[in-house]
């Protein structure tokens, strides 16, 4: 490191002080946008979906915000505070997200209740007035129509419509909110197999002990094997939970005649669907902190934390086609800022997404 003369350090600041100014002073925005400091924006307060967001900014003739110093932002969220805009940054579908989050917290509730009743008398079990027992199983019977034959009646095994679901279950009358369907019955396995028919259940609440109930042999297991995977919420009509170490099924609404049994079968078997499952609720708060999208990232950057990122400065928009693309999040809760993923959640939001309001920016026009 060199020592520089005071008057020659004096000079170098003037220059760039000066450069600095004439820059700020004289940054030209496209129409729609306004001037911010060196950069060009636009706020966008009625909340759309990602893949909407970054449609409108780039029609708007710009892009979704690029995250590359920390001045731009702090520079973005002093602008929206001057200009009253924090308390308008609502999320679109707040109501139903809250709702649908509520009932996913009373289904909790009303599995417990059962498997309480349940664990204090497992004869309950068939008795139960909600509770559908297999069918008696004839005395003489293939042992591969296993599985089929224990279809209670009022229930049948048909094809899906869902594409390449093979078949499904099915009801022919009405059935009530909250009904268990029955224990999902299966070859009990320590290891994990590959297969799709299988359930694992942990059998401490640090997850080291777990075993697998296999039902991938209709000879070995009951109808609820036939139950496919739900894609969204609104067709999702089941639920598994585990009870004393075994999985049972349960409505979670009330459902029509001649209408398939469709269940979320999990994080890992989902994904291999192609099915994310995943309730805003669970990763933000819709209560009381505010939100707006500036950018979106590709998938690869795994880190929530986005502050943490080696990359956190310089997303540069590089997603390739087709790739899942995550929303970059800033939020306003009791003064502070912070930075978040968004991440998938049409599960519940259908294909609407997180209905957010968002930010566009532009490259400054040549200087007026
Ligand atoms: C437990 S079995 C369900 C019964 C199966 N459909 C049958 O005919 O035997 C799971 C398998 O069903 C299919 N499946 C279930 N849900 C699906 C979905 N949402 N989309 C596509 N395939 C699905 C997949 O092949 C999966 O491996």
């Amino acid at each position: 490191m060199t020592q520089q003369s005071p008057a020659l350090y004096i000079f170098i600041v003037t220059i760039v002080t000066t450069v600095f100014t004439i820059n700020v002073a004289n940054v030209k925005c496209k129409a729609g946008f306004e001037n911010v400091g060196q950069w060009c924006f636009s706020f966008y307060l009625v909340g759309k979906s990602l893949s909407d967001s970054i449609e409108i900014c780039t029609k708007a003739g710009g892009n979704m915000v690029l995250i590359d110093e920390y001045r731009k932002i702090e520079m973005l969220r002093k602008h929206m505070k001057e200009k009253g805009l924090i308390h308008k940054l609502t999320v679109q579908n707040r109501e139903a997200l809250i709702k649908s989050y509520q009932e996913i917290r009373e289904l909790t509730t009303y599995q417990e209740n059962y498997c309480n009743t349940y664990k204090t008398n497992r004869l309950l079990k068939p008795a139960e007035e909600f509770y559908i027992p297999n069918a008696k199983l004839p005395v003489n019977f293939n042992g591969n129509g296993r599985a089929r034959l224990t279809t209670p009646s009022g229930f049948f095994i048909a094809k899906s419509p869902i594409p390449s679901a093979g078949y499904g279950a099915w009801t022919k009358t009405r059935v009530r909110k909250y009904t268990v369907l029955g224990e999902y019955e299966g070859e009990e396995h320590k290891i994990e197999g590959n297969s799709p028919y299988s359930w694992v259940i942990y059998e401490d609440k640090k997850k080291e002990k777990r075993h697998f109930i296999d039902a991938s042999s209709p000879a070995k297991s009951n109808w609820l094997r036939y139950i496919n995977c739900a894609r969204n919420v609104w067709e999702e009509n089941v639920y598994s939970f585990v009870c004393d170490n075994l999985v049972f099924y349960m409505t979670t609404k009330e459902v029509e005649p001649n209408t398939e049994f469709l269940t979320w079968y999990g994080r890992n078997d989902g994904l291999m669907l192609g099915i994310t499952k995943l309730h805003p609720a669970s990763e933000l708060d819709l209560n009381s902190t505010f939100y707006i999208r500036l950018s979106y990232m590709p998938q690869d950057f795994k880190k929530n934390d986005l502050k943490y990122h080696q990359n956190w400065f310089s997303n540069k928009h590089d997603i390739k086609e087709n790739k899942i693309q995550y929303g970059i999040l800033d939020s306003y809760h009791d003064g502070a800022w912070k930075i978040q993923r968004e991440n998938n959640y049409t599960y519940y939001t259908g294909e609407d997404g997180f209905s957010v309001p968002f930010v566009c920016e532009h490259q400054p026009l040549d200087v007026k």
